[in-house]
């Protein structure tokens, strides 16, 4: 491990930048700059604090091509998507700059007459935020706009990958005149960083995105301090097609699900369940479409697949598809890897397999890669029962016309986020988050500003 990290490019693996590592006492600096910074940030008014923010979001909009740049060439999506996350990212801080102004309190009708009650509400203080790759731009503002509508201050790690967008998203924040000690960034490898910011007493607040397994570690880590604490983390999501869906529909919706940056998404539909009477057909015209995907370096506007994001995605990725095919999946398509090892590239070409079964470990883990497992199920009590074997329980997908179904479905598949006849549900105004090993929390929508808030009650009494 050097001082600096090399930035890559996933598709080519070619050096784009090295970025030098945050010593740990720059780290421990910045902490203390963020919570000093928290007294003067916190007491500015929630309108100034508004206005900053749209200013930032304004900024962003109007660095779109550039950012989507380079956020494609470190993290390796097409560049549509790369765009399309560039507006996701800044409609966060949009949000958040409304919601800045609705942090209300209360008062409580009173017990006594010589008593009045209040509640009022504060920024946590100084929030660190650890976030992943597979989306460098929106992990970031949804966590930074939340908590600095709310008055805190923000430290953000972002993932050795793909430092480059968070950045210029920072630097992005100074130009338009955030302070600078209240928006920082550290670079780093999270194994390092990440017990700083949990031992440190300074910071209030773990914002994380990433795997379960980190996640459970900074959960535990941050229990010393008694830190508030958001995990967003893996998914499973399944993704039900039921006898009355329109096929059609479902297919394209499957595609926009699953083939989301490489199927690199925590809610990427992960197994595709399809009622037997209609499977046939489901599978035909989804194959169909699958052909006309076309796998390649992201800087091409024509690339619908990229690469994924390194060796260590692509090995797991690879020994699901080989696991599932060595216990007698059938491949409808795909099933064809293009990578250099030496030059540390990695291409998975979009993969169907059907008659996938429970035992493959691709029906139990997170893929996170272009494949989709094909099922079948009879009843939908069986569908949502395979669908609910699973500790995580992020996103799930049913397609259906019958209201019936689609209530039945809505009311027992055990997943924070439901798409009903929609394989595309993420919007910065609703509340984006997981049950069980999922995660904590919800980011997004007016939930997504309650973790970066302290609720304090004060009893007034004494009044004659
Ligand atoms: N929910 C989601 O959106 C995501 C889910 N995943 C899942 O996780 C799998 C593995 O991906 P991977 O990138 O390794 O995910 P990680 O959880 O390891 O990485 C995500 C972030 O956590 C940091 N990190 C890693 N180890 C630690 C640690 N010990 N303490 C604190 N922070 C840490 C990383 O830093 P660094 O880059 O320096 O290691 C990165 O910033 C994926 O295949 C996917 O299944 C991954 C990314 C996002
Ligand atoms: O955690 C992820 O994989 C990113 C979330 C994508 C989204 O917001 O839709």
């Amino acid at each position: 491990m050097g001082n600096t990290i090399q930035v890559k490019n996933p598709a080519t693996g070619n050096i784009l930048k090295e970025v030098d590592v945050t010593s740990a006492a720059d780290i421990e600096k910045a902490l203390k700059q963020g919570d000093e910074a928290f007294k003067s940030w916190s007491k500015v008014n929630a309108h100034e604090r508004s206005n900053l923010l749209k200013k930032w979001s304004a900024k962003i909009k109007e660095e779109t091509e550039q950012l989507a740049e380079v956020m494609t060439l470190e993290s390796g999506k097409p560049l549509k998507e790369s765009r399309g996350e560039v507006a996701y990212a800044a409609s966060y801080i949009d949000w958040y700059a409304e919601e800045a102004k609705r942090i209300y309190g209360r008062t409580i009708p009173s017990h006594s007459e010589s008593k009045r009650i209040v509640v009022t509400k504060e920024p946590v203080g100084l929030v660190a935020a650890i976030t992943p790759w597979n989306f460098p731009a929106a992990m970031m503002t949804r966590k930074a706009a939340p908590a600095l509508a709310a008055g805190c201050t923000f430290v953000v790690k972002p993932a050795e990958e793909t430092p480059l967008t968070t950045i210029r998203l920072v630097q992005l924040a100074h130009e338009v005149g955030i302070p600078e000690n209240v928006v920082q960034y550290v670079n780093g490898y999270g194994a390092d960083v990440g017990p700083i910011f949990t031992d440190s007493p300074l910071v209030r607040k773990i914002t994380f995105t990433g795997s379960t397994p980190v996640g459970k570690l900074l959960m535990k880590n941050s229990a010393a301090t008694m830190k508030h604490v958001s995990m967003e983390l893996g998914g499973h999501a399944p993704l039900i097609v039921a006898k009355d869906a329109d096929i059609d529909f479902a297919v394209e919706q499957t595609l926009a699900s699953k083939f989301r940056n490489a199927g690199q998404t925590c809610i990427c539909a992960n197994r595709v369940l399809v009622h037997e009477a209609i499977a046939d057909e489901f599978s035909e015209k989804l194959t169909a479409r699958v052909k006309e995907l076309k796998v390649g370096n992201g800087l091409v506007e024509q690339t619908d697949v990229g690469p994924v994001i390194n060796a260590t995605g692509y090995e797991k990725i690879h020994t699901q598809i080989e696991d599932a095919v060595g216990k007698g999946a059938n491949v409808l398509y795909g099933h064809k890897y293009d990578k250099d090892d030496e030059k540390g590239y990695y291409f998975v070409h979009p993969t169907v397999l059907e008659n996938v079964g429970e035992g493959m470990s691709i029906m139990q883990e997170e893929t996170f890669g272009p494949v989709i497992p094909l099922t079948t199920f009879r009843e939908n009590e069986e569908a949502v029962e395979i669908a609910n074997n699973t500790p995580f329980g992020l996103a799930a997908y049913f397609f259906t016309n019958d209201y019936r179904t689609g209530i039945y479905y809505q009311e027992n598949l055990k997943f924070g986020i439901l798409g009903w006849n929609d394989g595309a549900p993420s919007a910065a105004h609703a509340p984006f988050g997981g049950m069980k090993e999922s995660g904590i929390g919800r980011e997004g929508g007016p939930e997504g500003i309650e973790p970066y808030i302290e609720t304090k009650y004060l009893s007034i009494g004494g009044i004659e």
